[in-house]
């Protein structure tokens, strides 16, 4: 299977791709950028690794905004602790290159140094940058990294959270989801469309999980872009869609509001597929 995530070598998304289905040896794809990972299921690649929450910075909007777009399928989830550490080509930098969603999770650290930082699509482009720069300049870069000789650490450990953790999903086109075995512990998505605001849109959808005992594991909202007021809701739960709860549920769901399915999976371990 041809797998698309997000590169160059050395990402934490590389990282998790390998540990999908490692006895299978996919063929992992290293892309510029999510949105173009995203694209690229069902057409250059079979399915795409892609981080989709990260313990302390919360969703990665590109992803959840790309699946109001376009409702992929969600076949495994895949949890990785995640640091960083400080590389530096000068004792004094005078600026900084960090992933977007890396600098949220090392705010204090990037709030101390105090210098202009330049956002990057990936971990791996901040060290590319780092490499090719002539000014004095420093990177965030995931802990994994070897300092390349060149190069001096400035400071290990760095993330906000020493606990800090991203989850990412491996998202499919094709309809089939997991095998269902009924020992494992199963978690499933969906999108709550908002084509039709109405008071109690949202507590009216939450009773029908609370009805059926269905414990939610996350809910984010995204504007829809239409007017103020107008979210898009991305709900993870517990459960399988054919465990007869659940099934009432998405059915009763269904009835009120436009659904997008983005399905059934086995809950990951961290550092686990
Ligand atoms: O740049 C990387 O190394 C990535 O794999 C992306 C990414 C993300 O966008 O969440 C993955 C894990 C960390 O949360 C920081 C960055």
């Amino acid at each position: 299977m041809k797998l698309a995530t997000l590169g160059p070598a050395g990402t934490f998304s590389e990282v998790a791709a390998g540990l999908f289905q490692p006895e299978q040896n996919h063929d992992i794809q290293l892309l510029d950028n999510l949105v173009s990972c995203l694209a690229s299921v069902g057409r250059e690649c079979d399915a795409a690794v892609v981080p989709i929450e990260n313990l302390t910075e919360g969703f990665v909007s590109p992803v959840v905004d790309y699946l109001v777009q376009r409702p992929l399928r969600i076949q495994a989830e895949i949890r990785i602790p995640v640091g960083f550490q400080c590389l530096s080509n000068s004792t004094k930098p005078t600026q900084i290159w960090a992933q977007f969603v890396a600098a949220g999770q090392c705010n204090s650290y990037l709030h101390k140094l105090g210098l202009p930082i330049i956002h990057t699509a990936s971990n791996a482009a901040s060290l590319q940058a780092l490499l090719a720069a002539e000014e004095a300049s420093a990177a965030i870069v995931p802990h994994h990294i070897s300092c390349p000789e060149t190069l001096q650490i400035l400071s290990n450990n760095i993330a906000d959270n020493p606990r800090n953790e991203t989850r990412f999903v491996v998202l499919s086109a094709a309809s089939e989801e997991p095998e269902y075995r009924k020992d494992e512990h199963w978690k499933s998505s969906l999108l709550l469309i908002d084509d039709n605001d109405h008071p109690g849109l949202l507590v009216d959808s939450l009773q029908v999980f609370a009805k059926q005992q269905i414990n939610l594991t996350s809910i984010v909202s995204r504007p829809a872009g239409s007017q103020f007021g107008d979210y898009h809701f991305f709900i993870d739960f517990d459960g399988h869609r054919s465990e007869p709860g659940v099934a009432s549920a998405l059915e009763e769901l269904a009835a009120m509001n436009n659904i997008h399915w983005l399905g059934s999976y086995p809950a990951a371990e961290i550092g686990k597929q």
